[in-house]
């Protein structure tokens, strides 16, 4: 190899794969390099799949890596798919690589599971919301949607793709820099869903178990609204999860919202606090109205003996930013309620590690 081509090799090391999270050269990704005249430079990348939607963003990455070195004026980067024995050795490096797949979660991330007592209170555009909060400081954040019947989370992140699958682990798919997976990329808006008990358990354990999720600081759940079998199943499988209880002002929607709570407090669960959501709309005039009346949240949260974390106001941007599929933390973060989730982000109580992933010593009584 002459002395260019191994630099070349050194500058795509730094290259990593978005979904992967590791060096595209540690994971064969590439498929050759070949250096031509007047400082012309061609890089051959084997993606997993022909269609894969982060190829633009590889060619960005590995353009700008390649096009520093001194000498290279200008950088090809052409696509091929690799073949099925490449990509089962992928499969087998991302294995090896984080010591099997339920390894990958060994780093105890904080999980947060976000419940509502009934639908529509805004719960899943909270979480997704939260999560694009904290990766935008730079935590590694992954969003499990079990809101298996409501799967709105591939909505609200503009995400209408399928996970890809290596060597029997699910990759999680990206967007606004957090991780998702969630029931929604399987099924068909026209195909009703009628998991029920055991079913859904497996389904959550297989999510938790077969999807590599890479390093993750923190995990948020979407859980589906009320305190059905999936909420139960969650967290008998994340003991460490915390419950973040999201409501409306409504006295109403604040009594159903404690059943969650009450499921929580049954189960040895701890609540991270309450969210407060549509609270009082702020008019362009100046005027604010609480049109779904006021205090629940801070009911809810005195009767649970947690915080309430925040309150996020009725806001037509966040609407229309969850319609667009552009979280309004990312997409317009001057918004009212964009600073208010920030704010809710920034106060989770710090995280009890999560058990997940982690061999615990068995001991014979
Ligand atoms: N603070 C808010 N201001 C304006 N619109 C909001 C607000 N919060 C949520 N919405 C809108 O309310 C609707 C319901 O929100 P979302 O899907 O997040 O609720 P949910 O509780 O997760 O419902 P489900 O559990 O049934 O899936 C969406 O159209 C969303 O854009």
């Amino acid at each position: 190899m002459s002395e260019c081509e191994r630099s070349i090799h050194t500058a795509l090391a730094s290259v990593d794969d978005p979904e992967i999270h590791r060096p595209i050269t540690e994971l064969g990704m590439v498929g050759g390099v070949r250096v031509g005249k007047r400082g012309r430079v061609s890089v051959r990348l084997l993606l997993t799949t022909s269609g894969c939607p982060l190829r633009e963003r590889l060619r960005a990455d590995v353009e700008a890596a390649v096009r520093g070195l001194p000498g290279i004026r200008h950088v090809d980067v052409e696509f091929a798919t690799m073949t099925a024995r490449q990509r089962a050795e992928l499969g087998e490096r991302v294995r090896a690589q984080f010591g099997g797949v339920r390894g990958v979660l060994n780093d105890r991330p904080a999980v947060y599971a976000v419940a509502s007592g009934k639908g529509g209170v805004g719960k899943s555009t909270v979480t997704a919301n939260l999560a694009v909060a904290l990766a935008r400081t730079g935590k590694r954040v992954g969003v499990l949607d079990a809101d298996v019947w409501g799967h709105s989370i591939p909505l609200l992140f503009g995400v209408d793709r399928a996970p890809v699958a290596l060597g029997g682990a699910m990759l999680p798919v990206e967007a606004h820099g957090v991780r998702l997976m969630s029931t929604g990329f399987f099924v068909s808006d026209d195909e009703p869903l009628i998991w029920r008990g055991p079913m859904l358990h497996k389904a959550l354990q297989q999510f938790l178990d077969d999807v590599h999720w890479g390093e993750l600081d923190v995990l948020l759940v979407d859980l589906p609204p009320g305190t059905g079998d999936i909420a139960i199943s969650l967290l008998e499988l994340v003991p460490d999860a915390q419950v973040v209880v999201v409501t409306t002002p409504q006295p109403a929607a604040q009594q159903v919202a404690r059943s969650a709570g009450r499921m929580a407090a049954d189960l040895g669960i701890a609540i991270a606090g309450v969210v407060e959501n549509m609270s009082q709309f702020a008019c362009a005039c100046g005027r604010h109205t609480p049109l779904f009346g006021a205090g629940g949240g801070t009911a809810l949260a005195d009767g649970l003996g947690v915080s309430l974390l925040g309150r996020v106001p009725l806001d037509v941007e966040l609407r229309e930013s969850g319609d667009i599929g552009v979280p309004v933390v990312a997409g317009r973060p001057d918004a009212p309620s964009a600073s208010a989730l920030r704010d809710i982000a920034g106060s989770l109580p710090e995280s009890r590690k999560s058990l997940i992933g982690v061999s615990l010593p068995l001991q014979a009584l």
